[in-house]
């Protein structure tokens, strides 16, 4: 007899920026926000920088009317808080659905709350995966500051479907310890809070950041931040006539950003499944799927499982 409360999960990284998936393609799992704050803790859970719940679209009522996507990325923060985007997540979500034959390799549509994302996966399982993240927003709210470390700098307001302040500094050393959340100014134009990237310029097309995430902390890793970082990079330059290619290094690793002539921006990077089992879930899940559904690992590419709980083959899935 299974524990109700098991549940699949899976674990991974894009650039140190890591998540716990769990797999929920009938929508039955109820998260409190207790429950995220806890399996994100290092050393009470599975710890991560947040969760990704996989929901069929099919399956939620809602999603269904809005979007062409077949898949939903419920993302969460560590403090509980619903996330609305997330762009580390979506690569390692993009990969995780299709290594387990549950999307053909190529494009497919992922639902956030931040609209439909059009994402790109390699079919080798190993290669960097790209998303269009679209066009960042930067109108809204002037004479934005912040203040970390007892020091105070004007930032450029980046929405990338998520907040963002950016501060531009010489060396992002000056930055100094980011354990405390930096300020940000006037709070009334971040009322759920913002994503904090300081950034230095170390080529014409080259950013270093560091980040401190809404309902995170510092990441080694932030892809809409480091969206954001270009973004704010580019503000006073007209779209280019041709695609500019961007690196932006990280603490994690390196993520590529590409600013096309029409003005949107697509974010590629790794995304590396390190761990696959069960966890235990306060809230149990009144999922029928029993235990031993838990798609194993091992399947992956061969798109057949006899138990897994998305039953079907890869062609099955093809029309996804
Ligand atoms: N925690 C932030 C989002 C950061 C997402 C970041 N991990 C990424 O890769 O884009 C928020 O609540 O807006």
């Amino acid at each position: 007899m299974t524990d109700p409360a098991l549940h699949p999960f899976v674990k991974g990284h894009g650039a140190e920026n890591d998540f716990v998936i769990l797999p929920d393609p009938e929508n039955h799992l109820i998260l409190t926000p207790e429950e995220v704050a806890r399996l994100c803790d290092r050393r009470t859970g599975l710890g991560a920088d947040g969760i990704l719940r996989a929901v069929r679209c099919a399956a939620d009522p809602e999603a269904i009317t809005m979007t062409d996507a077949e898949w939903f990325m419920d993302y969460r923060n560590p403090d509980g808080g619903l996330g609305a985007m997330c762009g580390n997540g979506l690569l390692l979500l993009a990969r995780y659905l299709v290594d387990v034959g549950l999307h053909r390799p190529g494009a497919l549509l992922i639902a956030t709350r931040a609209g439909t994302r059009r994402v790109h996966v390699p079919d080798d399982h190993t290669g960097p995966v790209t998303i269009d993240m679209g066009r960042p927003c930067l109108s809204g709210a002037g004479g934005i500051e912040v203040t970390a470390a007892g020091r105070t700098w004007p930032a450029v307001h980046v929405d990338m479907g998520n907040p963002h302040a950016v501060v531009f500094l010489e060396d992002t050393a000056l930055a100094e310890d980011l354990r405390t959340a930096p300020t940000v100014t006037p709070a009334a134009a971040y009322p759920h809070g913002a994503t904090v990237e300081f950034v230095a310029a170390r080529g014409p097309h080259h950013l270093q950041l560091r980040v401190h995430e809404r309902g995170v902390g510092e990441t080694r890793a932030c892809g809409t931040g480091a969206c954001a970082a270009v973004a704010a990079a580019r503000a006073h330059q007209p779209s280019p006539p041709l695609a500019v290619h961007y690196a932006a290094d990280l603490p994690g690793g390196r993520l590529h950003i590409v600013v096309r002539p029409s003005g949107a921006i697509d974010l590629t990077g790794p995304a590396v499944i390190t761990a696959q089992g069960t966890v235990h879930l306060t809230q149990p899940s009144d999922s029928k799927l029993p235990m031993g559904a838990a798609r194993t690992w091992a399947q992956r590419g061969s798109g057949e499982s006899e138990t897994g709980p998305f039953r079907g083959s890869r062609a099955e899935h093809a029309q996804g």
